[in-house]
């Protein structure tokens, strides 16, 4: 069946007649429509009442059917399913005409016999008559009939090859077709959708029409998949095959189809090119993204190239974000030119296939303030591929400092993350403590930390100065009894930042049974204390993070990862938001090569140098979806900080002993029975790390713990003394010496002294006198009590 949809039409197609079931059956129906009112006429009278009755009996039906068709009282579903449906729909008015037309001349014969007859085929003859009026309107309904269905009823005559519609092919008022709808229509039955057709009962449903291209729904028989191709619609109209696109329809036995019928633009021609090219590649079963489509192609002009949204078809639930490699191949591109980032939305990734790579020579970072935290705490360390600021965030005024994991293998550029990471503490006022393994990897870093250490030595120095920090500002925090941590000038925040962390908290490392347990101190209570912990190593495998699932947990769900280039297990190591699905940070290479490598090696071609894509990866929040990006290009930080301006944690009593702090071992003796490794969170419970060699549960021997540091009993910093305080404080000075006699100060001293309302004041002496810890003299005055005075 081959039809045009009223409903879903877009193009200029009217309404009525429209309907192109297999060009016979609707001819027979027109005919039928045409020849019912005669035939009836004719034949009526030449039978006996009863066949009469019957007659008329059986007549009432299509009545029926053409009265209520008429009137829209038909459901669009039901005519939609029932065969036939469509022609009905399509031949509303003249069905509608028949039927009364039929209905009137079986009336007339059966109550006047032959003279009915008569009167309906000849009556005109005698005008001016009332027969002859009624043989005129008879007549004139058949007609019209006849007429609605000429073009149904005349044979078809082939047309021109379809081409692009020139204008005046319009429809006519009457709602006849334009030539080139017919076209697609014949053309459809013709070659597919016949059942001697290349797809036998496929039929295209037209549901839009217009100069450039049309549209439909292609439907196979119910419970059937519908199995034309681009290839065969494009033999068939002799069309490219990329003007032609098929997509899944809303339901199984269905699919959507567009054809462009005039050649595209440029931009278009990339536009559907890359549709067409989606479609048959990827969007195949088999293929890398089956069931999903492209939708708002559109250039993209930070890559020069196109960003489409890729989504989910009817059937397919989510998108599976395929491997970047092999969808790059499906394109015909490179994987660097190729980008696909899920969203929060299921059903929608965003892809982009580039021209050139924005991240290829990356942004100079030239000033400092670029790295100015907002006030949620988040600064942008690069760009990513879309031109959105990759951010990271250093600290929450809510919920406290913010841990950091940048992971890659040598070379792809931890140490400018790590520099960038720690300009942006020293433009946001971060104090920042800096340990490094190696030694010497970078030296700007260690110039803006108020402790750096090199070397294992000195990082592990480093740790432990850190460790005490931590443990005088839990003790701090208990004496304020204070929630959440603020950051003042005094004790600001502090970014722990331990570069090639394997080097100290490996399985192999010797430094490892006193390392981990304070780094897993540092992920587990560092937050709330104000101090993030920036941890960067090669791979993020448990036995590289100290054995310990709270260093890696803690770190990354407590904060963010910086994927750079790694193998690509780095994924699989720890539990990655959705968002980060699909990407490969093993497939990141080395270098940028975009071209094409040339099969015969020339030694007369000069080697086109590669440039390195160092700082090149992912930044993941765990609530931010991962876009490749590219971190701020900045080969030295010198210049960029100011030496004068660096912050020091003077909430610490201690940092004038940190060297020795530095050189005190932390007494991290586990837990007899303990399993350090298995432990998931909250693994610092399982060490002595408060030094005070009390497990919690445990008591053991004051020796254990007598190298370590300990923090001083801590006094809680002063606050504004209450209203009641400040009489007290008041009374306390105007007060006998001695202690002989009880001194009475005046209320207005009082006042003046304290500093405090006179409503206040009034309402706090009197409590204060209730509860006796004041009393009552001449008017207006008051005394404290001699001690051991009793009150009432
Ligand atoms: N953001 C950047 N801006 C400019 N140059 C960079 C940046 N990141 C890295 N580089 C360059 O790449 C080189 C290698 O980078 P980097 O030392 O940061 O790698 P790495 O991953 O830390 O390697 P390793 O683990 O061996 O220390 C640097 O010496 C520097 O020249």
């Amino acid at each position: 069946m081959t039809t045009t949809d009223p409903q879903a039409g877009t193009g200029t197609a009217t309404q009525d007649a429209r309907a192109h079931r297999g060009p016979t059956a609707e001819r027979a129906f027109a005919v039928a429509q045409v020849a019912a009112p005669l035939t009836t006429a004719l034949a009526m009278p030449a039978l006996d009442p009863q066949a009469q009755a019957t007659i008329c009996t059986f007549l009432a039906a299509p009545a029926l059917v053409a009265a209520a068709n008429a009137a829209g009282l038909l459901p669009e579903r039901l005519l939609n399913d029932v065969p036939g449906g469509d022609i009905l729909r399509a031949h509303r008015r003249p069905f509608l005409a028949s039927a009364l037309a039929t209905g009137f001349a079986a009336a007339a014969c059966t109550l006047n016999g032959t003279a009915g007859t008569d009167t309906l085929a000849a009556g005109f003859m005698t005008m001016p008559s009332t027969s002859g009026i009624v043989s005129i309107a008879w007549w004139g309904t058949v007609a019209y009939i006849a007429s609605s269905l000429r073009r149904v009823l005349t044979p078809h005559r082939p047309t021109a090859p379809a081409g692009p519609t020139p204008a005046d092919d319009a429809p006519g008022p009457d709602g006849e077709l334009p030539g080139p709808v017919t076209d697609i229509i014949n053309r459809w039955h013709t070659y597919i959708s016949n059942p001697r057709g290349t797809n036998p009962n496929q039929d295209l449903i037209l549901t839009g029409w217009g100069p450039d291209a049309w549209t439909g729904t292609i439907r196979a028989t119910p419970g059937h998949s519908v199995t034309v191709t681009t290839d065969t619609v494009s033999g068939v109209y002799q069309l490219p095959h990329a003007w032609i696109t098929i997509t899944d329809g809303p339901y199984g036995s269905s699919k959507h189809i567009t054809v462009r019928t005039t050649a595209p633009t440029t931009d278009e021609a990339q536009h559907t090119g890359l549709q067409a090219l989606w479609n048959r590649r990827v969007a195949r079963s088999g293929g890398c993204m089956p069931g999903t489509h492209l939708e708002e192609i559109t250039p993209d002009p930070a890559t020069g190239g196109i960003a489409a949204w890729v989504v989910a078809d009817e059937n397919t639930d989510a998108i599976t974000v395929p491997d970047q490699y092999r969808l790059a191949g499906a394109l015909y591109s490179t994987p660097l030119l190729i980008s696909i980032q899920p969203t929060q939305n299921p059903r929608r990734a965003k892809l982009r296939k580039m021209e050139h790579s924005p991240l290829e020579t990356g942004k100079d970072l030239t000033d400092p303030s670029v790295l100015r935290a907002n006030k949620n705490g988040f600064v942008q360390i690069g760009t990513g591929i879309s031109g959105r600021p990759a951010r990271l965030q250093l600290f929450d005024p809510k919920i406290g400092a913010q841990h950091i994991l940048v992971a890659g293998v040598t070379g792809s550029g931890k140490g400018g993350i790590l520099q960038i990471i720690a300009l942006a503490y020293h433009v946001n006022h971060v104090a920042i403590l800096y340990g490094d393994p190696k030694g010497s990897s970078n030296p700007d870093v260690a110039k803006m930390a108020s402790y750096a250490g090199t070397g294992r030595a000195g990082a592990m120095g480093m740790l432990r100065l850190a460790h005490a920090i931590l443990m005088h500002r839990i003790a701090q925090s208990a004496a304020e009894d204070a929630k959440n941590f603020k950051a003042t000038p005094e004790r600001p925040f502090i970014g722990v930042v331990l570069d090639e962390f394997a080097q100290l908290l490996s399985e192999k490392s010797p430094d490892q049974e006193e390392a981990a347990p304070i780094v897993a101190a540092l992920a587990s209570m560092g937050r709330s204390m104000g101090m993030g912990l920036v941890l960067c190593g090669q791979i993020m495998n448990l036995d590289q993070l100290g054995s310990d699932t709270s260093i890696r947990d803690n770190v990354f769900y407590g904060g963010a990862l910086v994927l750079l280039r790694s193998d690509s297990d780095q994924k699989n190591r720890v539990d990655l938001p959705d968002a980060f699905s699909g990407i490969d940070p093993s497939k990141i290479p080395a270098f940028w090569r975009t071209g094409d490598e040339s099969l015969i090696y020339d030694p007369d071609v000069p080697e086109d140098d590669p440039t390195r894509t160092f700082g090149v990866g992912y930044t993941v929040g765990p609530d931010e979806s991962a876009e490749m990006m590219r971190a701020w290009i900045l080969e030295s930080a010198a210049g960029l900080y100011r030496s004068d301006q660096i912050v020091i944690p003077a909430d610490f009593p201690g940092w004038e002993d940190r060297e020795t702090i530095a050189a005190t071992p932390v007494n991290t003796k586990k837990k007899r029975g303990s399993k350090g490794a298995t432990k998931a969170a909250g693994a610092a419970d399982d060490y002595d790390l408060d030094g005070d060699g009390d497990f919690d549960d445990e008591q053991t021997s004051p020796d254990d713990n007598a190298a370590s540091w300990a923090p001083a009993p801590v006094t809680a910093l002063a606050k504004e003394p209450t209203a009641e305080e400040k009489i007290l404080l008041v009374l306390r000075e105007y007060a006998d010496p001695i202690g002989e006699e009880v001194a009475y100060t005046h209320i207005d001293t009082i006042i003046a002294s304290a500093g405090v309302a006179r409503r206040t004041v009034e309402n706090r002496l009197t409590s204060l006198v209730k509860s006796g810890k004041v009393i009552r003299g001449a008017a207006g005055e008051y005394g404290l009590p001699l001690e051991g005075y009793a009150t009432p």
